[in-house]
């Protein structure tokens, strides 16, 4: 069997580190390719992850260091591009609100980013605001059907909100958060189920799950930790790369490339299938009414804040 790699890019990063510790962690990759202006940071956590992974008894990937400019030169491609590079976001500001500054560091990385996913590889944008920034990336560097704004966290959220609501816990709790990152959510109620079967939330319910997804930015900031959730999104990045591999569906931000109800050219929160190593909305999902208009205007803000960005 050839290979396996994955390049992670803004690596040295508290999301970059997370992720890279979790697939060293669960021996996702054969390589891993770490790219950060802070190669020092690397080069420490080469070091680091290798040790890390003999301790667990495991085998520890080949890992190599590289600046952006020495990413250009990466001999093979990989079959996953993560991006968590970012520059000054400054705490308690919106997501969207850094927009403009990561856009502008992110299209200084789209050789880096087209030349390291080659011509079958998949990109995993995590960088703030994922929609608008896959968005933009597809138009610089085409392969929309290769690239996917990491947004599970979303609907992680939207599983615990719900297990509180009815008492159960998370594990049984099957729920979407669709829409845009964060922000503009449409948390899928006609899709939630329990132990596999559908369930209805009351309206009062929905009001109380709402609330609980549309605070939570506040509450974290609040908290004015310091971090983002590292940890939350590193198991999430290791839980996306197995379920891309067989080829499942989850709730990722997608190009509406292929949804009527959705403007084209946007990037979306929505049922996203992995079949065939593409990333595709799943056509057979079939949502609300009332979830399909607010999904509509979800993408048509993803599209608005994407022109924008010169
Ligand atoms: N999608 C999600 O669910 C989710 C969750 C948490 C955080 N985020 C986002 O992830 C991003 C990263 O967050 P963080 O907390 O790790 O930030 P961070 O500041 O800790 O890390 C960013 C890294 O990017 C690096 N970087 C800057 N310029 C670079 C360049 N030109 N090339 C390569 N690397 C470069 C920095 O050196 C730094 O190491 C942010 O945009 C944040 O909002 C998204």
């Amino acid at each position: 069997m050839s290979e396996t790699s994955a390049t992670i890019i803004g690596a040295a990063g508290g999301i970059g580190a997370s992720v890279t510790t979790e697939l060293v962690r669960q021996g996702l990759f054969d390589v891993l390719h770490l790219v950060d202006v802070r190669t020092n940071v690397l080069e420490a956590d080469r070091i680091d992850l290798r040790e890390s992974a003999v301790v667990a008894g495991g085998v520890p990937p080949r890992i190599t260091v590289h600046d952006p400019h020495s990413a250009r030169e990466l001999d093979r491609p990989s079959d996953l591009v993560i991006c968590a590079a970012t520059l000054g976001e400054r705490p308690g500001r919106s997501r969207s609100s850094f927009a403009a500054t990561n856009w502008e560091l992110l299209e200084s990385l789209a050789e880096p980013i087209r030349h390291a996913a080659g011509e079958s590889g998949m990109v995993l944008v995590i960088t703030n605001p994922i929609d608008a920034m896959a968005a933009r990336l597809a138009r610089a560097v085409g392969m929309r059907d290769r690239i996917i704004g990491y947004s599970l966290n979303d609907s992680t959220r939207l599983r615990l909100a719900v297990a509180d609501e009815l008492g159960v816990t998370p594990d049984r709790v099957h729920a979407e958060a669709l829409g845009v990152h964060g922000e503009e959510l449409v948390p899928a109620f006609s899709r939630v189920r329990v132990d596999g079967e559908p369930v209805e939330l009351a309206p009062e319910q929905r009001v109380r799950v709402v609330e609980a997804m549309d605070g939570w930015w506040e509450r974290w900031h609040a908290l004015n930790s310091g971090r983002s959730s590292t940890r939350s999104t590193a198991a999430g990045v290791a839980a996306s790369v197995t379920a891309m591999r067989q080829g499942r569906t989850l709730p990722m931000s997608v190009a509406t490339d292929g949804i009527d109800y959705l403007p084209d050219d946007a990037f979306v929160g929505y049922p996203t299938s992995f079949a065939g190593g593409r990333a595709a909305p799943d056509t057979e999902v079939d949502l609300a009414g009332a979830e399909r208009a607010e999904l509509s205007a979800a993408a048509e803000s993803v599209r608005r804040l994407a022109d924008s960005l010169g």
